[in-house]
């Protein structure tokens, strides 16, 4: 691990090398200032709108102590083990996405809610050098909540191509984005993408558009701190079922549609 000297940045910390056969191409964090703003729901979709697109997907459950990856798309049991000895991920039913969780390795994973920090890095570690990850175009990272410790030494650890972040109406937008965008400089990595969640409902029967928690000023704060791409997802009743059923693959065009432009920008990075 590479030590902070100060105002130094921080960059990612080559030691760190997938295992044997593993080939990601581009590798994408996605954070949040807080817990249930929908960040594992957008790294979901951004993962299904790029594997629709014809892309290898993989997603990296960092969320250790929240992992829910493995949940929105039904995926159930424990990983096998390779003849090499690597963890083999888990693939979705319908788009052959690659997922590795702590709730597909651990029996119990809600052990992980008690582990302090150094533990918490040691087993996104494994994930990254542990397991056969093969070929993939994308992997997504679903982060840990927050800016603070633990998301910074993850995000330090690998060799990311950039930060989404994922923000709700009645989060703090500007400062979410603010300590994203001075933890991805310490990384060096732009931010490529902010997405609000949960932004407003459309009437089903006008279809007129009302954002329930007023408008905010979430374009400013984009271009205040030079954010490529800036999107906005609706509360999405149809979303919230298939998640609940873990059927999040079968999402129609309503709500994936508003991610285009981010999804756009990420093939950009080909
Ligand atoms: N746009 C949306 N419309 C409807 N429901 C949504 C939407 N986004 C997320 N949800 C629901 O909100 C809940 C929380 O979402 P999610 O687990 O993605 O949040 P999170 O930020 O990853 O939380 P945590 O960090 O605690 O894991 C889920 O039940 C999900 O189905």
């Amino acid at each position: 691990m590479s030590e902070n000297k100060g105002n130094m940045p921080l960059g990612a910390d080559n030691s760190l090398t997938p295992s044997e056969d593993s080939e990601m191409s581009h590798v994408i964090a996605v954070v949040s200032g807080k817990g249930g703003v929908g960040k594992s729901t957008v790294t979901a979709l951004l993962a299904v709108e790029l594997a629709k697109r014809g892309y290898k997907v993989g997603i990296l459950d960092a969320d250790l102590t929240g992992a829910s990856i493995p949940y929105l798309f039904g995926l159930q049991g424990l990983l096998k083990v390779t003849e090499k000895g690597l963890l083999e991920p888990m693939k979705t039913a319908q788009f052959g996405i690659k997922v590795v969780s702590i709730a597909l390795v651990m029996e119990n994973p809600e052990m992980a809610v008690i582990w302090r920090g150094p533990l918490l890095s040691k087993a996104i570690q494994q994930f990254w050098t542990d397991v056969d990850w093969g070929e993939l175009d994308y992997l997504l990272v679903d982060m840990p909540p927050g800016t603070s410790d633990v998301p910074l030494t993850v995000m330090q650890m690998l060799p990311l191509d950039g930060v989404v972040v994922v923000t709700s109406p009645q989060d703090m937008a500007r400062s979410v984005v603010k300590k994203a965008y001075h933890m991805a400089n310490q990384l060096q990595v732009p931010v490529l993408g902010l997405v609000e969640n949960m932004s407003y409902v459309t009437c089903p029967h006008c279809g007129e558009r009302f954002s329930i928690f007023g408008q905010k000023p979430l374009t400013e704060a984009a271009q205040e701190f030079n954010v490529q791409v800036c999107v906005e997802l609706p509360v999405d009743p149809q979303l919230a079922e298939l998640t609940d059923q873990g059927n999040i693959e079968q999402i129609t065009v309503a709500t994936s549609s508003s991610l285009k432009e981010l999804v756009d920008a990420l093939e950009t990075l080909n």
